[in-house]
């Protein structure tokens, strides 16, 4: 039998669940930690030796001398518990000091005329059968910070929240005080989709543990990946209460928040004066929260965010909110297409970009679902198909970290059961799905890897499984995948008919030119034409396929954005004059058209041998000088500002093609 050292103030009995910390005993000689709620180990013994990989801790020591955990900040984690736990009246706040998980206590509830109760994850606890008095919320709240609009506090460079309930004439009789405590690691499970600058957005019911998951993304990608990240802390939850943010941020930066109805704003300023990477935020939870998350994403800005909400689907059904994730539109079918859904007149479908890239469903502490595209799952859930989800729990029963995979569903093939054989996709089980669709999807890898290049082909309004047959008949020197992604594509393959129908596709290919590919049936002769086309034009300008064009575009979607951008945040609502980048002469010809479709003034500039554009904030009534220029270098016309989905004139819709969002109200 091993014997442990303790350290002095530890008590035995609660050595394994104290701050969580799980021990297994691994052999005679050896003890793994589980490595999730601490940081750093004390070694009571000279001849323990430590290891480190994949988030697993191992430490080998003799029977007799074994290291035991120390957490970095204990005592200032302990100071902090204290100063909750101060809440409470003296009398009873020793009952709750000796309960045996006080380590793990979640809330304390206090309210007026009931018994006071505690929180843990093993439920509840009585702490008195005395009733909470008046005096005893008096006392509690006299150590509270000040409670904002939403009814919160906190105690200042604690984690704490204090959330009061009041009466009708405004008196406090009842509070809410939450145990608030950075946890370090417990934003493992997420560090891959943050750490490339993908945004990020967290579901999860009350109290499933976003807030301290999220102030931990800050954390780490303000120290591990030296990000300048900027936390609008809406409740002061995330850095803490008080004016030097809490050391459980790191790096990071953060902006109070006066009042929570001001939070969009706060958003917005933060982007404007700091500069920031990322931007973190707790709960967003209404429209113009979404929108303004929205005007963020749409300048490249990383974002991380939470939101209520225990699925992606409850998202979608969220009018407030669906906007997070692209926002839902119905769509009325064709005939031919009805008749193929078997009457089915309309469909919904998703409206725009999704704010964010990656999405993770908070199941508990230890488990999150992850869909890596949440386009893709909102795409699926909307068509009533299965969504990818990557399952990941820290397992607890071992010491390991470990990262699971649902088993892999590949929509596309069941779109094609869907599609081809009429097959009701909910009325298999979901086994009886991953398992078809597994081997369809071992099939084609197989034959991928045979071939020398790899291309990626979207298909949009054609049976993906006609698709793959004439792929397979063609047998050509490039293999082909496709891919739902429609930004990864290198190829797009459409029904004519719907791709008319649908504008937004065509112009985000255009923008980011991705060749087009159209046919007029989609019969098997015709798809297998198609795609002989592309794949010779694909194998003779291999390397360049589209990219030419593609920088071009690049370079005047940008350059036109950010005349955009200037016009909409500046020009018009501070009536600023802003000078843009320099730019080729023709590309700022460009942006003088889409300057004057606002009606405003521009002239045209040089800095050294460069040019560049000036809007100002006066009406094109004045702008007579710039008129008489156009034609210099005339290339630029409306027709290519429509082109390239700039077309402004009386309709809402975005000057892109994909849907920008409207401006935020004063
Ligand atoms: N990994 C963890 N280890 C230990 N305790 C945790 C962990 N994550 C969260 N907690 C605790 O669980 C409680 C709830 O966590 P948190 O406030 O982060 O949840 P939430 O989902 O943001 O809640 P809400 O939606 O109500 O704001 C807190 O007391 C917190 O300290």
């Amino acid at each position: 039998m091993l014997s442990l050292s303790l350290s002095n103030h530890v008590p035995p009995l609660t050595l394994l669940s104290h701050e969580r910390r799980i021990l297994k005993l691994q052999s005679r000689s050896s003890i793994l930690f589980h490595q999730l709620f601490h940081t750093k180990f004390l070694l009571l013994s000279n001849s323990s030796s430590l290891s480190s990989s994949h988030g697993v801790v191992a430490i080998s020591a003799s029977p007799s001398s074994v290291a035991v955990p120390e957490l970095e900040d204990e005592d200032h984690f302990d100071d902090e518990l204290r100063r909750l736990l101060a809440l409470v009246p003296e009398e009873i706040r020793q009952t709750l000091k000796e309960h045996p998980e006080i380590s793990e206590l979640i809330e304390i509830v206090l309210d007026l005329g009931r018994k006071p109760l505690a929180r843990f994850p093993s439920g509840d606890f009585v702490i008195s059968d005395d009733a909470v008095r008046v005096k005893d919320l008096e006392f509690a709240v006299s150590q509270v910070g000040e409670f904002t609009n939403d009814n919160r506090a906190g105690i200042s460079r604690t984690l704490h929240r204090i959330s009061a309930i009041r009466n009708r004439k405004g008196e406090i009789i009842g509070l809410t005080c939450r145990v608030g405590r950075s946890v370090r690691g417990s934003a493992n499970l997420l560090r891959d989709l943050v750490q490339d600058g993908n945004s990020l957005l967290l579901i999860g019911p009350p109290g499933v543990g976003k807030t301290t998951m999220i102030r931990e993304v800050a954390r780490m990608l303000g120290n591990d990946y030296e990000k300048r990240v900027m936390i609008v802390d809406t409740s002061n939850e995330i850095g803490g209460d008080g004016d030097i943010p809490h050391p459980g941020i790191g790096n990071a930066r953060r902006m109070q928040v006066p009042n929570s109805d001001i939070q969009h704003k706060v958003l917005i300023e933060a982007v404007e004066n700091h500069m920031p990477q990322v931007i973190v935020i707790d709960e967003i939870g209404t429209k113009l929260e979404a929108i303004a998350a929205s005007t963020i994403a749409e300048r490249g800005i990383q974002l991380v965010a939470t939101a209520h909400g225990a699925t992606i689907e409850n998202l979608i059904k969220n009018p407030s909110l669906d906007l997070l994730v692209g926002g839902v539109q119905s769509v009325t079918l064709g005939d031919e297409e009805a008749t193929r859904r078997g009457g089915q007149k309309t469909v919904l479908e998703r409206k725009g970009p999704s704010t964010f890239n990656c999405g993770a469903e908070i199941v508990s502490k230890t488990e999150v679902r992850v869909h890596r595209s949440l386009e893709a799952t909102v795409d699926a859930i909307l068509a009533g198909r299965l969504p990818n989800v990557e399952i990941r729990k820290i397992k607890s029963h071992g010491v390991e970290v470990i990262m699971e995979k649902e088993p892999f569903i590949d929509e596309k093939t069941v779109d094609k059961k869907h599609e081809e054989e009429t097959l009701d996709v909910s009325k298999l089980t979901k086994e009886e799905t991953v398992s078809e669709v597994l081997q369809t999807k071992e099939i084609t890898e197989a034959e991928s890897s045979e071939k020398d290049t790899l291309m990626y082909l979207y298909v949009y309004g054609i049976a993906e499984s006609t698709v793959l047959q004439a792929i397979k008949q063609l047998e050509m020197e490039t293999a082909v995948e496709l891919t739902d992604d429609i930004s990864e594509a290198e190829a797009l393959l459409a029904l004519q008919a719907k791709i008319r129908k649908n504008p937004r596709i065509k112009s985000f290919a255009t923008s980011h030119g991705i060749p087009v590919y159209v046919t007029k049936t989609n019969s098997g002769i015709q798809v297998a034409k198609a795609i002989r086309a592309l794949l010779t034009d694909y194998e003779d300008g291999l390397g360049e396929f589209g990219s030419e064009d593609r920088l071009k575009l690049s370079e005047k979607m940008d350059a036109l954005e950010e005349a955009r951008l200037a016009i909409e945040r500046i020009v018009i609502p501070k009536k600023e004059t802003t000078d843009l980048l320099p730019r080729p002469p023709r590309i700022v010809s460009l942006q003088g058209k889409l300057v004057r479709k606002y009606n405003l003034r521009s002239e045209r500039k040089w800095r050294g041998d460069e040019m560049y554009l000036r809007i100002l904030p006066y009406s094109t009534e004045e702008d007579r000088d710039d008129r008489e220029d156009e034609g210099e270098f005339g290339e630029a016309n409306g027709e290519e500002l429509d082109e390239l989905g700039f077309a402004t004139g009386e309709s809402n819709d975005s000057p892109s093609g994909i849907d920008r969002l409207p401006l935020l109200p004063d």
